[in-house]
């Protein structure tokens, strides 16, 4: 007997498109199962007005292939320019569902972010006001900070402060890699909650360099040692409301992954579901994935959830492409290290 899972349609709250013949490659990746996403603005230069914003909409709308259906959520990239009076009237107008705090320099086209986090107080005030979702990078990017601790240090030195002055803040930490971060959302009453990656559930730092260093493996923020990947497995797959999915889909060309200096960013729009599925099942919880990836984040962004639904079925070994093409270029698909059985039903 075949085995399936119904699903709500599931949403993507942490998603990279780019831009030109990249967008055009990966959004079709994402559209096919996911209906709408949270789309990251760090494109060069970032988006950082409303006009920026809709012009990005519209550039993605065109991109997308007849017959698809997809709604692309907007942010704003936070720098120490915005003004509070801009991001309340994108707000109102529906255009923009987050703005995104990158702390300068800590990830890829993160130049323009935000050095003195006093200076974005007047922003953050606003958006405690409005009830606009701020979405945080969290973490440090001091030379003296241990890449490996960079998360937890900025939850100390910067997160929390932040969070006791602005009470009523609604700040999502993306991409969230620790133990530690699972600890300080679990132990907040209100309004935070953390995206996790499929990838950040699948591997740890040792699949990066052991045996060879694995250029496809390397993200921002890098992933920690088992202990941790562990913690966010658990999170993920415990039907918490606070953990949702934000894949952090990243795609970078392939000469710029396998390179001298190799960018950072994993590329998982293609086979997430069945990835998440994978791993929901080993650990009994295949009741939790809707919850995680199509129930829990609309609950935070005060979204309704979809109507649609999405089916899985456990078969044969779903096949995917190992690259995907972009102009003359390719992607490299994240290789999960593990066959795959579960495929969405077309
Ligand atoms: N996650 C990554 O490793 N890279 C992201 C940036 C980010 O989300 O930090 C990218 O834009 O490539
Ligand atoms: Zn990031
Ligand atoms: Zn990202």
């Amino acid at each position: 007997m075949t085995q399936t899972l119904k699903i709500k349609r599931p949403d993507d709250w942490h998603l990279h498109l780019r831009d030109d013949a990249m967008l055009a490659a990966v959004l079709p990746e994402t559209a096919r199962h996911f209906a709408r996403a949270i789309i990251m603005p760090n494109l060069v230069p970032p988006v950082v007005t409303g006009q920026q914003a809709a012009a990005y909409r519209d550039r993605i709308m065109a991109a997308l292939p007849d017959g698809m259906t997809f709604e692309p959520l907007m942010t704003l990239y936070l720098t120490e320019d915005t003004d509070p009076d801009d991001v309340a009237a994108v707000h109102a107008s529906g255009l923009v569902r987050a703005v995104k705090l990158y702390p300068a320099g800590a990830t890829t086209n993160s130049a323009s972010g935000v050095s003195d986090f006093d200076s974005v107080r007047p922003v953050l005030e606003r958006m405690a006001d409005i009830g606009l979702p701020l979405c945080v990078h969290g973490e440090v990017t001091s030379a003296d900070i241990d890449i490996f601790d960079r998360e937890a240090v900025f939850i100390d030195r910067i997160l929390d402060p932040i969070r006791r002055s602005t009470p009523g803040l609604r700040v999502v930490m993306e991409h969230i890699t620790t133990s530690g971060a699972v600890d300080y959302v679990l132990s907040s009453t209100a309004d935070l909650a953390a995206t996790i990656t499929t990838h950040h559930l699948v591997i740890n730092r040792n699949h990066i360099l052991v045996g060879g260093i694995k250029p496809h493996y390397y993200c921002l923020p890098v992933a920690k040692r088992e202990t941790h990947r562990l913690a966010l497995v658990k999170a993920a797959t415990s039907g918490d409301h606070r953990f949702f999915l934000g894949t952090d889909s990243a795609p970078h060309t392939d000469g710029l992954k396998e390179n001298a200096c190799g960018c950072a960013g994993c590329f998982t729009a293609t086979n997430t579901l069945s990835i998440l599925a994978e791993v929901f099942e080993r650990e009994q919880a295949l009741d939790k994935l809707e919850g995680f990836a199509s129930l829990f984040g609309p609950g935070f962004y005060r979204l309704p959830v979809n109507t649609a639904d999405l089916t899985l079925t456990k078969g044969a070994e779903v096949q995917y492409p190992d690259k995907i093409g972009v102009g003359t270029d390719t992607v490299t698909v994240f290789d999960p290290g593990f066959p795959l059985h579960w495929s969405v039903a077309d």
